[in-house]
């Protein structure tokens, strides 16, 4: 995997507050970790390589092909640039099944999808995650790991090019997140599949950091 990012993006909030994130990397490593204090802009950087949230100025790129460039007026739709992204808290939709979420992920258009949908790529991810047993059951009925894997077979069942991960674990319990980090890992190797990671935590740092970007005050203060 490759990504060279170098963009600049002002945001401001309700109270009339600016942010500014000033980026710049590259990395050709499988898999990145973004970590740095609370508040420092690594959600807004992994939601602008996303195409969730568009830059003012500059460019990024993934294996040579421009995803954004404003000098050219470029700007591929978050669905076209093919990644998988699992938002910190989830975002599973309240009112749809674990089956339903997971097909979510392969809709083109805003209708939900069947609650019977058979499509056998949904099947597997449930299968895969161990999640058949209660893919007819609503979110909230879930525990944190089956929401967590639920989330992430929605994100995989399109067959991304990379992952994007904001918090993959934060929600989970100390026992519980050390088994999903090995199932991700394996699932990684296995797939072979890029992935970028935010974390606070110092054991995926150690884990996932093949490159590791420090971001400080919507900078990155050090890359290695
Ligand atoms: N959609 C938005 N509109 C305006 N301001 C925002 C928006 N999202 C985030 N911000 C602000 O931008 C700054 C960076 O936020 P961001 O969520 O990227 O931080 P973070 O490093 O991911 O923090 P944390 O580790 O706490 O999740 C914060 O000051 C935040 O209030």
């Amino acid at each position: 995997m490759s990504f060279d990012a170098r963009f600049t993006k002002q945001v401001r909030s309700d109270g009339g507050r600016h942010f500014e994130l000033d980026i710049q990397f590259s990395t050709t490593k499988r898999s990145t970790v973004i970590h740095g204090p609370s508040g420092a802009g690594k959600s807004l950087l992994l939601q602008a390589l996303a195409g969730l949230l568009q830059p003012d100025q500059g460019h990024i790129r993934f294996n040579g092909a421009t995803l954004f460039d404003s000098s050219s007026q470029q700007n591929l739709p978050a669905r076209a640039r093919q990644f998988g992204y699992l938002f910190q808290d989830y975002a599973l939709f309240p009112k749809l099944t674990v089956r339903q979420n997971v097909a979510f992920g392969l809709q083109r258009g805003w209708l939900n999808p069947a609650r019977t949908t058979t499509d056998p790529r949904v099947a597997r991810w449930l299968d895969a995650f161990e999640l058949t047993e209660v893919a007819e059951q609503w979110p909230h009925t879930l525990s944190g790991g089956q929401r967590q894997r639920t989330a992430l077979a929605r994100a995989l069942v399109n067959e991304p090019r990379a992952l994007l991960l904001d918090e993959p674990f934060s929600a989970l319990d100390p026992a519980l997140r050390g088994r999903m980090r090995d199932e991700l890992q394996q699932l990684l190797t296995k797939l072979a599949l890029p992935m970028v990671m935010i974390t606070h935590d110092p054991e995926d740092l150690e884990r996932f950091g093949d490159t590791r970007l420090l971001v400080v005050n919507g900078r990155v203060a050090d890359s290695c």
